[in-house]
């Protein structure tokens, strides 16, 4: 039977490397949240480096008095160096069996699977600790390659046993199938980081959103 999921949160492509790290200590002191991914993506080459060698020495303290993951997006070499949890990788990243060679055997190593049944099998295959397929509702976050059905959550959890991530556009409001459907873990950006009411609220209320869907169809919480 599939569990309640948790929360998989990225933040967002900038951060202010000052004044963010209050923002998530409050924002992960509001509700469960299994992993946070350090996604920065509006630096290039040695900038965008070094913006993460320094989010990464502020957020990381502020992650494990939390006990939650810091997972480095794209940059396994960094993670390992950074003492990162874990890397996510895209199809057009570092491939799988490089990445896990680089950040060892106890670290996190995500896939990003898109739409596919066959890329997610093969990660698996490879020792992924997680697939992600997405985008499940429209972004404004990234311009996602591919739209993913949520009987493809469905599909998964019930043939396997490696989590899956969900991702793309998801909010409070919408994830409710996603969660139904057997995801593991929902990503989010926009919908926490730009919740009218403020990340701190989102995460309160999409864990109270997942604890009334895990009461209602019977699954046990995974923590
Ligand atoms: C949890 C999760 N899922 C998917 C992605 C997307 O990764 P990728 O396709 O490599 O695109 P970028 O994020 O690098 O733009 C992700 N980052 N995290
Ligand atoms: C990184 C990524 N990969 C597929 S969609 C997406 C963006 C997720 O951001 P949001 O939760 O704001 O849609
Ligand atoms: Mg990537």
């Amino acid at each position: 039977m599939t569990i309640r999921p948790r929360l998989y949160l990225v933040t967002p492509p900038e951060i202010d490397p000052a004044a963010f790290p209050d923002l998530l200590s409050r924002t992960l002191e509001a509700g469960d949240v299994a992993c946070l991914q350090l996604r920065l993506k509006n630096a290039d080459g040695p900038a965008e480096d070094s913006a993460i060698r320094k989010a990464v020495e502020r957020i990381r303290p502020i992650c494990h008095n939390h006990d939650v993951a810091l997972i480095l997006n794209d940059n396994p070499t960094l993670a390992a160096e950074l003492g990162c949890d874990g890397v996510h990788v895209g199809q057009e990243d570092t491939p799988y069996a490089e990445a896990r060679r680089i950040v060892g055997p106890d670290a996190i190593v995500g896939v990003t699977c898109h739409d596919s049944r066959h890329l997610a099998m093969l990660a698996a295959e490879q020792g992924a600790d997680y697939v992600a397929f997405g985008a499940f509702f429209p972004t404004g976050t990234k311009q996602a390659k591919t739209r993913a059905e949520v009987e493809l959550l469905q599909w998964w959890s019930e043939l396997m046993e490696v989590p899956c991530v969900a991702i793309g556009g998801i909010t409070v409001d919408n994830c409710r199938p996603l969660v139904e459907a057997g995801a593991d873990f929902l990503a989010v950006v926009g919908g926490v980081w730009n919740h009218p009411d403020g990340p701190a609220a989102a995460v309160a209320a999409f864990n109270r959103l997942f604890d009334e869907a895990a009461e209602a169809t019977g699954k046990k919480p995974r923590r």
